[in-house]
């Protein structure tokens, strides 16, 4: 088996840190037992009481967007540097970790997609719940029919100063804010009807029913996506807010920020 170690051993040899993603317990202290080696724990919640912790804002299904994403924030935290060799340890298959993959920290690539949760005007904990909200309704559907839906999110002052009701809006008097129960339920009843809904940094739902009227120019998203996308990745170009559009007719959940497609989801994969 020694000729499999001097194989394998490749991927760990001289790495600059470990990357542990929701290790469990036991696991993160045999790492943290070894001298000399740089640990980090990625995960949505520090439960192994980590010295060194990235927060995931979801657990991000596809792998490499998982890594992705822990490998910005922790370069954003200053944990690891550009250009370190990383040794990636994650779950695939089942519940513990059974992969590593070796990574090159790299500043250049940076996707934004930590910038997109952790630098956004908006609070972290509202571009998560609407990103799960959008998840949610991108599974079940309305009744079992696909729909589509566009949240702006942070912002809303200028949003709202770029865009226009289509229709009454049923949040004109109401204080309510995303992320509690009772307004999931109500985004999905509306989520039938045209435009967007508008959200402010705090999470409050400012507005459904409008139709933004951003500049378009200078936005590069991809061709083949309509005028939903398009209005939804336009107005973050336009304003400082982000942007999370479900898609009716592919059915996925897409992210813009600063006029750029950053995140790509499959909710049937959550
Ligand atoms: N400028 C806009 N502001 C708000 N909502 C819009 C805007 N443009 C389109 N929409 C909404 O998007 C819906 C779908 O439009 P369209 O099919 O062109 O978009 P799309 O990007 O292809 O999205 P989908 O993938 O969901 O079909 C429209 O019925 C309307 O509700
Ligand atoms: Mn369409």
């Amino acid at each position: 088996m020694a000729g499999l170690d001097d194989v394998f051993g490749d991927i760990f040899a001289s790495v600059d840190a470990v990357v542990l993603f929701s290790p469990s317990g036991s696991y993160y202290e045999r790492f943290s037992a070894v001298d000399d080696l740089d640990v980090v724990v990625v995960g949505t919640e520090n439960a192994v009481g980590a010295e060194t912790f990235v927060e995931l804002p979801l657990e991000f299904e596809n792998i490499t967007d998982r890594i992705r994403f822990g490998l910005e924030g922790a370069l954003e935290q200053g944990v690891i540097d550009d250009g370190d060799d990383l040794a990636c340890a994650t779950s695939v298959f089942g519940d513990g970790i059974d992969t590593v993959s070796r990574v090159r920290a790299d500043a250049e690539t940076q996707t934004g997609i930590y910038d997109l949760f952790v630098k956004s005007r908006a609070d972290p904990e509202v571009v998560k719940s609407v990103l799960e909200l959008a998840i949610e309704l991108g599974k079940k559907g309305q009744k079992g029919k696909p729909v589509g839906a566009l949240f702006v999110v942070g912002d809303a002052g200028k949003v709202m100063n770029k865009s226009r009701p289509l229709s009454y809006n049923p949040f004109e008097k109401s204080h309510v804010h995303v992320g509690d129960p009772i307004v999931n339920v109500m985004l999905k009843e509306f989520s039938r009807l045209d435009g967007a809904f508008i959200i402010s940094d705090a999470g409050k739902i400012v507005s459904a029913y409008r139709y933004l009227e951003p500049s378009a120019e200078g936005v590069d998203i991809p061709k083949g996506l309509g005028a939903r996308h398009m209005a939804g990745g336009a107005i973050t170009r336009d304003t400082n807010a982000i942007s999370i559009v479900l898609s009716e007719s592919d059915g996925l959940v897409r992210a813009f920020k600063a006029g750029e497609l950053i995140l790509e989801v499959d909710p049937e994969a959550y």
